[in-house]
């Protein structure tokens, strides 16, 4: 038997390596099996060559966990090892690369993607001695073991291997026990293994699938195949609205499929749901700075041995890999929406309430997306659910009514057809497109593309008066003589004694209704966005719902209202007039409601409510 010593330049890495990472402690596994892997594949590379001319019999990977004895033992049958190559491999070789990663990375632990490299000696994190029995694929290869109890000593004897391969024994501390759980395990091994390319059995049975669609070709696949991966990744999730199968070559390398969910309307999107591999081991589902944040939406696998693993977060954002990355993906995406966009139109209109939510987010975050992207974005009329404009065609049927006095596109839009009906209907009658933005994300994505694109307006249908929703020099022309202006004015001020409400005066079409009320697009903004950032209370929160009341002066009730003698059904009809407006506004409850009610049947019969006689 042969003993010996590591050489060790700190005495005690292992306690080192123990405390490191000690929320990750789960990774030796993954580290373990990795090698497992690594060493059948070489075999069969060698087997294919011709260098290897054995039986390669069954390739498959195993773990066991024996409660009695606290082990956990990960066996292959790839390579294995000479005593030779165990003294280069695990003594020098691992351990020196151990000691490299921990010098590199002691303290920083938090901040490092995937803790790779620490390999082997990861196994010390867990088990107070580690035993390799293994036997190399040369023909006559004598079997050894090697034995370390976590001190730089180790010790390397003849053993009994009547196979070739590797037995990696672990034998557990006293507080690593959990890892003797074979649901603990199998969750593990769930995590980091599934997709690997060597069959590993737990428990009798294989827990991985060893051909993961994204390292095949896209035309080796039919549309089931993918659906059918997106279940095995996402078992709860509806199925997917569509795919990007990515693959790169050049310059650096890179599989994976990308999916877009079907995201419910509410916005319950989590993200971390993009998992990165390399190699078809698991790394991390943190992908933030690999995927560009819009993307971080949807669902899926990168695959890509380039991606810097072992590295520091601040460096990975600055790594032109990664920013090749990047941007490569967010090209496959708006190549994939453009395409889907000039091929199959109506399945892009179909899907919009979900894809929406992806393409606006994408434009309000990433320019280089927002230029491609605005030529697919899409918007639904307000009145025929199967028309749909994109900017260019908006602008074609829109631009001749609707381009203010400042040369701007005024894209008219409403958030509820409903409640906002009679302004829609006004917005029509005046030959005006309105379209229907009322997606959770439409708010500050209107408010973004304002900033981005120089010649567009946005405005809600109910921000102003018809008229004027597309500001124009333009004088109105009142039928009314300034005196009934004057009591005009002077019936309202003492109806409508809200002083968030303006009341002002207008010489509007007759047909238009007598009073509209409007609520300005900037209060009605600033109001939207304190709420959604949950700034209700700020400043901007407490800033009154401002309400505009436009008197039309041309219509001809107010001829009617002016000459009437009885000054109590004058100041009803005012008040009616003022109600109904807000009425259409959903700004009347409660008691005001109620005394609308009574003051339009008193008005249309004339009769008062407290006149009535009840039968006795
Ligand atoms: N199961 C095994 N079968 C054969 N050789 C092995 C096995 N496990 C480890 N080795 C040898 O020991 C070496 C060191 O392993 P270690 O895991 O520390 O580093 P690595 O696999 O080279 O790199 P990484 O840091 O990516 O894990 C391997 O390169 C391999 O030659």
């Amino acid at each position: 038997m042969q003993k010996g010593q590591i050489r060790v330049h700190t005495e005690n890495i292992f306690p080192i390596i123990k405390k490191f990472l000690y929320s990750e402690h789960e990774i030796f596994l993954r580290e373990l099996i990795s090698n497992a892997v690594d060493a059948t594949q070489k075999l069969k590379m060698l087997a294919n060559s011709g260098e290897f001319k054995g039986e390669l019999g069954t390739l498959d990977i195993e773990v066991k966990l024996d409660a009695a004895k606290r082990t956990i033992t990960i066996s292959d049958r790839g390579i294995g090892m000479t005593a030779e190559e165990v003294d280069r491999y695990i003594n020098q070789v691992a351990f020196s690369s151990a000691e490299e990663f921990l010098s590199k990375y002691k303290g920083d632990g938090a901040s490092i993607i995937g803790h790779f490299g620490l390999g082997f000696y990861s196994a010390f994190m867990v088990s107070e001695r580690v035993e390799i029995v293994t036997r190399s694929y040369r023909e006559g290869a004598q079997a050894v073991r090697w034995v370390c109890d976590g001190s730089p000593e180790f010790t390397l004897e003849e053993a009994e291997r009547p196979w070739r391969g590797t037995d990696v024994i672990l034998h557990l501390y006293e507080d690593s026990l959990e890892f003797l759980e074979p649901e603990r395990i199998r969750a593990i091994l769930l995590k980091y293994c599934r997709f690997l390319p060597v069959p590993i059995y737990f428990e009798g049975k294989q827990i991985n699938n060893t051909e993961p669609i994204w390292i095949k070709r896209p035309s080796e696949l039919t549309s089931q195949d993918y659906q059918k991966f997106y279940k095995e990744l996402y078992p709860h999730y509806d199925p997917p609205l569509f795919w990007i199968h990515l693959h790169v070559d050049y310059p650096f390398h890179l599989n994976g499929v990308l999916y877009f969910p079907k995201i419910s309307r509410n916005f319950d999107i989590q993200k971390d749901r993009i998992s990165l591999y390399c190699n078809q081991v698991f790394v991390t589902d943190e992908v933030k700075d690999i995927v560009p944040e819009f993307l971080m939406l949807l669902h899926g696998v990168i695959d890509s041995p380039d991606i810097p693993l072992n590295v520091s977060r601040s460096y990975l954002q600055g790594d032109p890999n990664v920013r090749k990355i990047n941007s490569h993906i967010t090209k496959k995406v708006a190549d994939k929406l453009e395409e889907i966009f000039k091929q199959d139109r109506k399945e892009l209109e179909e899907k919009w309430e979900y894809i929406g939510l992806f393409v606006k987010y994408g434009m309000m975050t990433d320019d280089k997306f927002r230029e491609r992207a605005q030529a697919f974005l899409l918007m639904q009329d307000a009145f025929s659910t199967s028309t749909w404009y994109t900017l260019a065609e908006y602008r074609e049927k829109a631009a001749p009514l609707q381009t203010n006095q400042d040369q701007k596109l005024v894209i008219l839009y409403t958030t509820d057809v409903d409640q906002q009906y009679s302004y829609l209907q006004a917005a029509r009658d005046r030959g005006y497109v309105v379209v229907k933005l009322d997606s959770i994300i439409d708010a500050a994505f209107i408010q973004s593309m304002e900033e981005k694109w120089e010649d567009v307006v946005f405005t809600r249908v109910d921000a102003d008066i018809p008229e004027r929703l597309v500001k124009r020099d333009e004088s109105s022309h009142s039928v009314l003589t300034a005196q009934q202006e004057a009591r005009l004015k002077e019936l309202f001020a003492k109806e409508v004694p809200n002083p968030a409400y303006r009341v002002e005066l207008k010489g509007l079409s007759p047909e238009t209704q007598p009073v509209v009320a409007t609520r300005p697009e900037m209060n009605r903004r600033l109001k939207e966005m304190a709420s959604m950032s949950g700034q209700a209370a700020s400043w901007y929160g407490r800033i009154p719902d401002e309400l505009v009341l436009t008197v039309n002066t041309n219509h001809p009730i107010y001829q009617q209202i002016l000459q009437e003698q009885n000054e109590e059904q004058q100041r009803k009809m005012i008040r009616n007039l003022a109600d109904l407006a807000l009425l259409s506004q959903q700004m009347l409850s409660g008691e005001a409601l109620n005394q609308f009610i009574q003051r339009s049947i008193e008005l249309m019969s004339g009769i008062k409510k407290s006149s009535i006689i009840l039968p006795s």
